[in-house]
């Protein structure tokens, strides 16, 4: 369960009173996601999402998080929105952390998706990444190379801990990307995060994309990368091949990926991999026992980083192969 920061029901009803979304009828903490505490809010209107921002997200940062969703909402894309205050302010405060009221997004999130819903996803992706041209803010990756080298030299001298020969296979990765990290690919808004508790569907319908936190400007392909790892590896470990395809087919119907971005798939997958063991391991590291937060395994991602680095081409991702 994600709830950092509890919140009083007072304190919430005079947040509130900065809102024109009605009263107040229960609330309660969500038992989903890692980052941030967030609460479901009954009022005599709509439901809605509160979120405290919390340790990863910088204040600074959230008019391009807030903005970047009011911008793909705008050119129609499935997501929530932030509501203004009464005084127009999309954030406020709550218990000390910076806070807004999101709108309510329809769906579930899919615990056993299938290669038909993957398709969607690729879809979706490359829509977003259509709708993000234009927005004026920008937001370097803070979790690219750089913010790999940092988290790691927080996790290096532990990482032994969870599997031996951890520091020296991880340094080594390191190294290799940092030698041949791709920086010439096709940039834009990307999600960074696209997990399956973040995409919703009715049905086998996709109803929209949540969690725009990690959104960030950088390579196009390398949120198509973060999507194979999140959605195209089965439990044991294995990749699908056909949920690859799947994807890839979906989002080529909507953004054709140029041939440079095909070819750096592998390089990007390992990237991405790198990067979420990276993230999981500090957490696995530094949350304290007993937090209201279910820790994600990063073991998961170093088996998925071992099988990129045995990618001879992309075809092996599901791209068909006159493509490459
Ligand atoms: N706008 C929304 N509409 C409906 N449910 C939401 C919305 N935002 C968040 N949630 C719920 O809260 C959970 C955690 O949200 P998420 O943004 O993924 O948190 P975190 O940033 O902490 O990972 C989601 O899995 C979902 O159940
Ligand atoms: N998707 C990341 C963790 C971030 O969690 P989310 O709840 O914000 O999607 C991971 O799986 O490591």
């Amino acid at each position: 369960m994600a709830v950092y920061t509890d919140i009083t029901e007072d304190d919430l009803r005079d947040f509130l009173t900065q809102y024109d979304v009605g009263e107040l009828t229960s609330y309660k903490g969500i038992a989903e996601g890692v980052e941030n505490s967030n609460f479901l809010l009954h009022t005599t209107r709509e439901p809605l999402i509160l979120t405290l921002y919390e340790k990863r997200v910088e204040r600074a940062d959230l008019p391009f998080f807030l903005g970047l969703m009011q911008h793909l909402a705008d050119r129609g894309l499935s997501c929530p929105l932030p509501l203004p205050r009464r005084d127009g302010a999309l954030l406020g405060e709550l218990s000390g952390r910076p806070a807004a009221l999101i709108s309510f997004l329809e769906g579930m999130w899919l615990r056993k998706p299938e290669a038909k819903h993957c398709r969607e996803v690729g879809r979706a992706l490359a829509q977003m990444h259509l709708a993000g041209e234009g927005f004026q803010l920008t937001r370097p990756n803070a979790l690219s190379l750089e913010g790999w080298k940092t988290l790691w030299e927080k996790s290096a001298d532990r990482a032994d801990e969870v599997e031996a020969g951890l520091e020296e296979e991880i340094g080594s990765e390191l190294a290799y990307l940092d030698s041949c990290w791709p920086r010439d690919l096709p940039f834009g808004v990307i999600h960074a995060d696209l997990f399956q508790d973040n995409v919703f569907f009715l049905g086998d319908q996709l109803s929209g994309l949540i969690d725009f936190y990690f959104a960030c400007n950088d390579m196009l392909a390398y949120d198509v990368a973060i999507c194979l790892n999140a959605w195209c590896f089965e439990k044991d470990g294995s990749y699908n091949l056909t949920k690859g395809m799947a994807l890839l087919e979906g989002y080529d119907a909507v953004r054709p990926l140029a041939e440079p971005e095909r070819d750096a798939l592998p390089v990007l997958c390992r990237g991405s991999a790198l990067r979420f063991f990276l993230t999981r391991l500090y957490d696995w590291l530094t949350t304290p026992e007993g937090a209201l937060v279910v820790k994600k395994d990063p073991l998961e991602y170093l088996r998925k980083l071992r099988f990129h680095r045995s990618i001879a081409s992309s075809v092996e991702y599901g791209l068909p192969a006159e493509a490459v």
